[in-house]
């Protein structure tokens, strides 16, 4: 890497994210709050994910790019460099694994910079990637560590983890105690993670949150995408599984900075459409950008998104699924179908949205409490469940689908067109669902003051930098 003749910036930061859209973006949106304010950011990522990082972040004079190349998979095609082009989740922990290839480079990269002008304050490396702390700390660099789920949702997992309550329970429908934490709502195996609710931890699996959860527990700090009003009450119990790392809440990251619209022409039509329906009618469908879904499920959404009588936008991340036979005539000008990559912010902001049919992932969870959409929650894998509690029993601001109770099995059960009817007709125009909207909308107004200047968010990440810089000023850095 060249070195700089004279620096322009007050410091420099090197983000490394796990090559999954949904941890990607959000550190793509702490790059440009970090850039706004004059710091360098040098994000790391493969070629297969550079040229979309590139879209994002084009327009920041302050945010770089180096890319190192991904390695080869067996069984995967070659160009597979991100989690939403694997063929099935069973892929996962492969793909996981597969990234320790890229120790070196990242530690060479590493040693380049800190014989430049702006050595990093730190590295933010996303969970996944837990070896990057090894390389930090050999080379004398704090580490923090980036998870994109929020601060209840990874306290609950990591206390799980920990104490097994689940292991004790009588029936999977039996509350679980958590030593330490006061849970906004009764928690059951059944609605725990597939991943933690397991037996013991001798599984492939387990033993890779392990190795991760060990480089997690040692690192300098935690970087969250949520605020403090919204979680504030759970940071002590989730500070408490690490060895002194405080955990930084400067979310919701989008906020900082509105996303880009990638695709005008689609969008532009999309808003137009939005721009002719009533305030408040629309609900918006989308299930993020990991859980696969199968073509029958996909048929009993579009049976009860039809059925429930509201006209929606569904963005379908599968290209092959196409609509049931008779069915586009009869959502013509009712229904929109996106096959493509839409500005998901930007659509829940527009004023005829006025309810989400969402897996909780907890971006989107973000997005539409920010924008004070609510919730019609269906979670489907990882920690959507804990979300989709916190949502609708903790900040009711949701209501849930009606969906079979199921414990220990990666399947996921089809939840019947009906069950998707009843759902959007009690969030658009049911009692529970008013009450949801006006939550919504309070949150909203919390988390847009969250980020503006002097807002809890934009403090934290301003004190977070400061940190940073004192460790570097002082060469003390405890890690
Ligand atoms: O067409 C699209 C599709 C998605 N998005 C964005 O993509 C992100 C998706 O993130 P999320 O809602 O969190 O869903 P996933 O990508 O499925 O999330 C994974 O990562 C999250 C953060 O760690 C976890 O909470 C989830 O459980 C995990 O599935 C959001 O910012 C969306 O706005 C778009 O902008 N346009």
């Amino acid at each position: 890497m060249e070195k700089e003749m004279a620096s322009p910036f007050k410091n420099h930061v090197v983000i490394f994210p796990f090559m999954a859209q949904g941890h990607i973006l959000p550190l793509l949106d702490l790059s440009k709050a970090l850039s706004r304010q004059h710091i360098k950011v040098s994000i790391i990522t493969t070629p297969g994910n550079a040229k979309s990082i590139l879209n994002y972040i084009s327009s920041y004079p302050h945010v770089y790019l180096i890319e190192i190349p991904f390695p080869t998979i067996d069984g995967l095609p070659k160009g597979c460099e991100n989690t939403s082009q694997l063929p099935s989740m069973e892929f996962h922990l492969p793909f996981v694994n597969v990234t320790k290839q890229l120790r070196k480079p990242f530690q060479n990269i590493l040693e380049t910079m800190l014989e430049s002008q702006t050595p990093p304050l730190c590295v933010i490396s996303d969970f996944f990637l837990g070896w990057t702390l090894a390389v930090c700390r050999e080379l004398g660099v704090p580490r923090l560590v980036f998870h994109g789920m929020g601060v209840l949702s990874m306290a609950i997992i990591k206390s799980v983890w920990v104490h097994q309550p689940h292991l004790k329970a009588k029936s999977v429908f039996d509350p679980l105690n958590l030593p330490g934490m006061k849970l906004p709502f009764t928690l059951t195996s059944a609605d725990l993670p597939e991943t933690i609710n397991i037996q013991n931890h001798d599984d492939p699996f387990s033993q890779l949150i392990e190795e991760v959860g060990e480089a997690d527990a040692n690192s300098w700090g935690v970087v969250v995408n949520s605020f403090e009003e919204l979680e504030r009450s759970h940071i002590p119990c989730f500070e408490s599984f690490y060895n002194g790392a405080k955990a930084w809440c400067v979310g919701p990251l989008y906020l900082h900075e509105k996303m880009e619209d990638l695709d005008k022409s689609n969008s532009s039509m999309l808003m137009q459409w939005l721009v002719e329906q009533t305030p408040d009618s629309v609900i918006y469908v989308s299930f993020g950008t990991q859980a696969d879904i199968s073509d029958t499920q996909l048929n009993e959404v579009a049976f009860g998104l039809k059925d429930s009588g509201f006209p929606f936008v569904w963005v379908v991340r599968s290209k092959a699924w196409t609509l049931p036979v008779g069915m586009e005539e009869k959502i013509k000008g009712k229904g929109l179908i996106i096959k493509e990559w839409v500005d998901q912010p930007k659509i829940l902001s527009q004023r005829a949205i006025g309810g989400f049919l969402s897996h909780c992932g907890w971006n989107s969870v973000l997005e539409s409490v920010s924008t004070g959409v609510p919730i019609l929650a269906w979670p489907m894998i990882a920690e959507q469940s804990l979300n989709a509690k916190l949502i609708v029993d903790g900040l009711g601001a949701g209501v849930s689908v009606k969906r079979e109770k199921k414990c220990g099995s990666s399947e996921l059960v089809i939840v019947s067109r009906e069950a998707i009817c009843e759902g959007v007709r009690e969030l658009m125009g049911g009692e529970k669902g008013r009450n949801a909207r006006e939550r919504a909308q309070a949150l909203g107004r919390v988390a847009r003051g969250a980020v503006q200047e002097g807002g809890s968010s934009d403090a934290t990440l301003s004190k977070m930098i400061d940190q940073l810089r004192a460790c570097q000023v002082a060469f003390k850095a405890p890690f």
